[in-house]
């Protein structure tokens, strides 16, 4: 699953995609859980939480090792729209709709950390990327001051312009290198007001998964895995920080151009 460059798995279908996505998260969480008995995800928003349900909510045929154990499971929002948590644009809305509600009762309930839903309407999104960031603070440097989190895994996708997180092509955001979230107010891809991990936060997880599927990303993967350009722009600045930590689930449509070697298995 490691070698000194990130891994680009391709799989024939968006199903294939989610079968390996699953064995994939259950290593990070049956790892997670044995080191420091939880595990600790962020996800994201955009066409992921629907792959990431499909992985998940699959039947496991009673394998041991093979089972989610949500009850273990703290789950951040790697980025989030400064909208309430009801609106159709919310991260947490989408991924509660996709996956929180779904989940079998019979396989625990993961603690949930969604922003401050009091302060979602602020017109400077700092504080809420400031209430954020006393969030994680909370399990991440509850005993010593750490210099940044340690997510046991994020879950990322990538939009057709190589954006990642809230982390846009040549915004002065991904030269943030102390705020742990930081505001954004002014997204190109509406709506304007959002919150994002930053990417030291990013590239310290222990494992990063991307998730890229279908006809839209051609352009983008061919781009980020195949030129010097893709290198600058945001999933491709984590490619190259995060090297080996990185894993991109991906499938034969979105990754048809690709030269760069891709894998058929985990
Ligand atoms: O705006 C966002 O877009 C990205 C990418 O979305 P996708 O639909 O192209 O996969 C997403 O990862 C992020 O969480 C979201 O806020």
């Amino acid at each position: 699953m490691t070698g000194s460059s990130p891994n680009l798995y391709s799989f024939p279908d968006v199903d294939a995609v989610a079968k390996e996505l699953r064995k994939y998260v259950i290593q990070c969480q049956n790892a997670s859980i044995s080191r420091h008995g939880s595990f600790r995800v962020a996800v994201s928003g955009g066409s992921l939480p629907a792959t990431l349900s499909l992985a998940l909510l699959a039947v496991n045929n009673d394998i041991p090792e093979d089972t989610l154990k949500f009850s273990k499971w703290e789950i951040f929002f790697a980025d989030e729209r400064c909208v309430p948590l009801d609106d159709p644009e919310s991260n947490y809305r989408l991924v509660k709709g996709e996956l929180l509600d779904k989940i079998p009762a019979e396989l625990g309930a993961p603690r949930v950390h969604t922003v401050d839903p009091n302060h979602v309407n602020d017109d400077d999104p700092q504080d809420l990327a400031d209430l954020y960031q006393e969030e994680l603070m909370h399990v991440f440097a509850a005993k010593d001051s750490v210099r940044l989190p340690v997510f046991d895994l994020i879950l990322l996708g990538c939009g057709p312009d190589g954006h990642t997180c809230s982390l846009f092509p040549g915004h002065e955001l991904l030269q943030e290198k102390d705020a742990w979230v930081a505001p954004i107010s002014d997204s190109p891809k509406p709506p304007p007001k959002r919150i994002t991990f930053t990417l030291p936060v990013v590239t310290h997880a222990l494992n990063i998964a991307f998730v890229a599927t279908g006809n839209g990303k051609k352009r983008t993967l061919k781009m980020l895995f195949d030129t010097e350009e893709g290198k600058e722009l945001p999933s491709g600045l984590i490619n190259v920080q995060a090297v080996s930590k990185v894993n991109w689930f991906t499938d034969y449509a979105a990754a048809a151009d690709v030269l760069y070697p891709k894998r058929g298995s985990l």
